[in-house]
């Protein structure tokens, strides 16, 4: 059967494609990309490896083409326009991935998710904004996410918690929204193309660029190879203090009893606090702390937290670390990036996944009890089943698309879960595995 270009191209990703078309004429290049051959999320590839312009992009309409009414832009890296209505800060964002979340609730906590630095995040749940904000929900002192998208502009808040609303909190952590696009039609396309880089923009003066923001946006390498977890971590050890929060009694202050040293790739709040409610006493060091720099404070486990980027390039410095800290036989539990480190210092592999998935209903398969856990997840990568040796359990596995959610290895006392049991948002069907790790502890 014979093949066509696309499905090449396809087949061999862009970056192996690009470097199979270096030598082919531009002209045949330009002949195919203008016959749809050449699928968009490898245009960047291909045009840097054949040494093709930039401009060679097809030209995104001119600003005489904004609509009424438009104040802000997402602009993808093919060059395609989405017009809207801004909100939050003036600006515009820094290239970045563009996902979608599913989650109905919780959307400030998602925001405050260090491991979206270097995303601009889509809600597909059309009314965000509804509860405004306040300043508990916060699973991290900033927004990391370069941008967010919804569908109908926010309104103004309906929750007793609320101090402010969406605009005005977006606005003070600097990040820029857009409202009025069409999610749906947008979230298709992230869906059937891959996450394609965007710019999203807000500029104070109304003007816009395109050409240069869908260049910007192409111009971009993506998560790939990107460490950005040394970017977001704290720089100087600390001790967290405080526990979960509950609507009776706002935040608990638990009574801690066996130290746990956090490695911080961009941990969420709510994972230092649930580790406080089981009883942790927990003392957080950043990204880069050696073996010994975890070690030094005598802990009776170690965790590994979230985090942004790619982990195959958190993993350089990550994994002698964990595997130190593994060689003292302490107990280990990771979460999401944690759980791509751990399984990377066992001897596995992380990809990028052809689909991410974000939201607060993902549905999860413990593999020892049968139970099945709805869970909360926001990830990009994930662990290669087949790169796990032997020694190395595979404990719970997604329904969506069969990937892996969860390892173990009883003879290191380690595992991990590619979810998020802290949820924050989310339902919190997996908070026992707190527990598991701490019964763990000795
Ligand atoms: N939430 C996380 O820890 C995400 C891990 C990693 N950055 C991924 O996208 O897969």
């Amino acid at each position: 059967m014979p093949i066509s270009i696309a499905d090449l191209i396809e087949l061999l990703g862009g970056p192996e494609a690009a470097a199979t078309l270096t030598g082919v004429s531009p002209d045949a290049i330009r002949k195919w990309r203008a016959a749809g051959a050449i699928p968009s999320r490898h245009w960047p590839a291909i045009m840097s490896a054949t040494g093709l312009p930039m401009e060679d992009l097809p030209r995104p309409p001119v600003e005489s083409d904004t609509p009424p009414g438009a104040t802000a832009a997402l602009v993808l890296a093919d060059g395609s326009v989405f017009w809207g209505r801004g909100f939050g800060a003036h600006g515009t964002s820094t290239p970045a991935e563009l996902c979608f979340n599913t989650g109905m609730t919780g959307y400030q906590e998602t925001l405050t998710d260090p491991s979206y630095a270097g995303q601009i995040i889509t809600f597909t749940f059309p009314h965000i904004g509804n509860t405004g904000a306040n300043e508990e929900d916060c699973e991290a002192a900033q927004v990391f996410a370069r941008g967010l998208v919804v569908k109908e502009d926010p309104t103004a808040p309906s929750n007793y918690r609320a101090t402010t609303d969406l605009d005005v909190w977006l606005r003070r952590m600097g990040v820029p929204g857009i409202a009025g696009v069409d999610t749906r039609a947008l979230t298709l396309r992230i869906r059937d193309l891959g996450a394609p880089s965007a710019v999203l923009s807000f500029p104070a003066d109304g003007k816009f660029d395109l050409a240069a923001l869908a260049a910007t946006a192409a111009a971009w390498s993506g998560l790939n190879g990107l460490d950005l977890a040394a970017e977001v971590s704290c720089t100087q050890p600390y001790e967290w203090t405080g526990g979960t929060w509950s609507w009776e009694h706002g935040f608990a202050t638990p009574e801690t009893r066996k130290t746990v040293v956090a490695v911080d790739y961009g941990a969420k709040r709510n994972i230092l606090r649930s580790l406080a409610s089981a009883g942790c006493k927990v003392i957080v060091v950043p990204a880069n702390a050696s073996a010994n720099d975890i070690l030094q404070h005598n802990p009776a486990g170690v965790f590994l937290s979230n985090g942004p980027g790619d982990p195959a390039a958190t993993a350089r410095y990550a994994v002698p670390a964990i595997q130190g800290v593994m060689y003292m036989k302490i107990p280990i539990f990771g979460i999401c990036l944690g759980h791509q480190l751990l399984a990377t210092a066992l001897g596995g592999k992380t990809y990028k996944l052809e689909r991410g998935h974000r939201g607060a209903n993902q549905p999860v398969k413990d593999l020892v009890t049968g139970k099945v856990e709805i869970t909360s997840q926001n990830h990009g990568f994930a662990v290669d089943e087949k790169s796990l040796p032997e020694g190395v359990e595979v404990t719970h596995v997604s329904l969506f698309d069969g990937s892996n959610e969860g390892i173990a290895c009883k003879a290191k006392k380690v595992f991990s879960v590619q979810y998020h049991p802290e949820a924050s948002p989310g339902p919190s069907d997996s908070s026992y595995l707190f527990k598991r790790f701490v019964d763990m502890l000795a």
